[in-house]
């Protein structure tokens, strides 16, 4: 088969039916593919559907492991590996982390075979790019329909991911170099990188399961919107989930958001342009107020002016800042500056300060250089509400506990600016499962 399968759209919706079998298609009937205005082909609803119902669930073609886990995971069943100090590497040297019972199954036994064929040259170590390999060298093993429907994707060409399998190239003594093998990982990288989805697979926090980053035929095709009606999580580490935050008329299209929810539009623009190759001209994109949230804002650099800077066009990367008092104008690379400052110091004090230092920190030092309504800070806040909510042995005083209620109101009432409505963030927060 050639690389790269060119398909109608009526086709496409077929395979991915067939793929995701009559069982699962039951419950699963709100939904339908067509041609989008966004861009290439989207998913649309072909009936009304309310806020929080279940839009659609889709099945992964492939799973992997992330490379940034901050604890090993097994990357058969992404259970935690307790232990770090012990022997948590395949018995057989293909030096993949791999938990007792899976070890001994035979899922891993393929891959186990091919890495150590192509002899990893640091076999007792764990190395990121290896274990983010992993979901490419499982699109070896597909079957006729998912591999048709791995090549149907958009993957966006990037040189990028032409690094990413040459370093992966290096970690190996004996890595292949046949070239259609080669194009396949390319192609599958450029995939992956385009359409994959990457999160927790456990949602209730009661299996001990790791992030996971996998491949799903239908949810790719979900286009972006940076307020989006849709959101997802994992129900389990093949199973994608697709909800509505808010309600949705039939014929209307199901949009994601690829980016945070809370990023300035600067920030959002900036990371699609460079991981998604397009620019998002979303109503949220082109409002300099942001939904009125100005999450942007910087202080006004001129001297005696108190008032906060915007930027005025919202078509480039590099726009010129306003002053909303005094009017004054400074170019982009000034308030880039300015921004970078204030990203490095605040998140400097997030990675290295106690809960109770970092909360006096936003509420004495923050506000003399940083409005409250940047992303920045406003990224802060939640990180403490997400530190206090996990802390199991730390007592907060009542002033403490006081600001955590103050920083989820503050919050909530951004995502309600934004029309966010019922999303994933919303009740993490409410709940406190951040
Ligand atoms: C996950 S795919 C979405 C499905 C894609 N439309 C297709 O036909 O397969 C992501 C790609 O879709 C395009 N895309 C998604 N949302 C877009 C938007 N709002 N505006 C322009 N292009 C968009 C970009 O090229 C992006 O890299």
């Amino acid at each position: 088969m050639p690389l790269k399968f060119n398909i109608s759209t009526p086709n496409l919706a077929k395979l991915i039916k067939l793929h995701l079998g009559p069982e699962i298609l039951k419950n699963n009937n709100a939904w339908e593919i067509l041609e989008s205005p966004l861009s290439g082909r989207g998913i649309f609803a072909v009936r009304d559907i309310d806020a929080g119902e279940v839009i659609l669930s889709d099945i992964a073609l492939t799973t992997g492991p992330t490379s940034t886990s901050h604890q090993h995971i097994c990357c058969v069943c992404y259970k935690t590996l307790e232990d770090i100090d012990r022997d948590i590497q395949c018995k057989n040297g293909c030096s993949l982390p791999l938990c007792e019972l899976c070890s001994n199954g035979s899922s891993h036994s393929t891959e186990c075979e091919l890495f150590r064929r192509w002899k990893p040259k640091e076999p007792t170590q764990i190395i990121p790019q290896l274990l983010r390999f992993v979901s490419i060298v499982r699109c070896l093993f597909l079957g006729d329909t998912q591999r048709k429907l791995l090549l149907a994707l958009q993957a966006n060409n990037d040189k990028y991911y032409a690094n990413e399998l040459q370093k992966v190239a290096q970690c190996f003594a004996n890595f292949p170099s046949d070239r259609e093998m080669l194009e396949y990982f390319q192609y599958s990288i450029a995939a992956f990188n385009t359409n994959a989805f990457e999160g927790s697979c456990d949602r209730q926090q009661m299996e001990n399961r790791g992030r996971v980053r996998a491949l799903f035929p239908l949810a790719s095709l979900l286009n972006h919107q940076c307020t989006p009606n849709a959101d997802h999580y994992f129900d389990s580490p093949e199973t994608l989930v697709i909800i509505a935050t808010r309600p949705i008329s039939k014929g209307e299209e199901i949009v994601t958001s690829y980016t945070k929810l809370l990023w300035s539009t600067l920030m959002r623009k900036m990371f699609l342009k460079m991981t998604k190759h397009f620019e998002c001209c979303c109503p949220r994109c082109v409002d300099p107020s942001e939904n009125g949230t100005y999450l942007s804002a910087l202080f006004c650099r001129q001297q005696g002016c108190k008032g906060i800077m915007i930027p005025v066009q919202t078509k480039t990367l590099q726009p010129d800042w306003r002053c909303l008092t005094c009017e004054s104008v400074f170019p982009h690379s000034k308030m880039a500056r300015y921004q970078d400052f204030a990203l490095n110091t605040i998140n400097n004090r997030i990675n290295a300060c106690s809960i109770s230092d970092m909360i006096t920190f936003i509420n004495d030092m923050c506000p003399r250089f940083c409005p409250p309504s940047n992303y920045v800070l406003v990224e802060a806040k939640l990180n403490v509400i997400w530190r206090m909510s996990r802390a199991t042995t730390e007592v907060f005083t009542e002033e403490q506990l006081k600001c955590k209620d103050r920083y989820r109101a503050e919050l909530l009432e951004l995502l309600e600016k934004l029309g966010a409505g019922e999303c994933t963030l919303k009740k993490l927060i409410t709940e406190e499962r951040l």
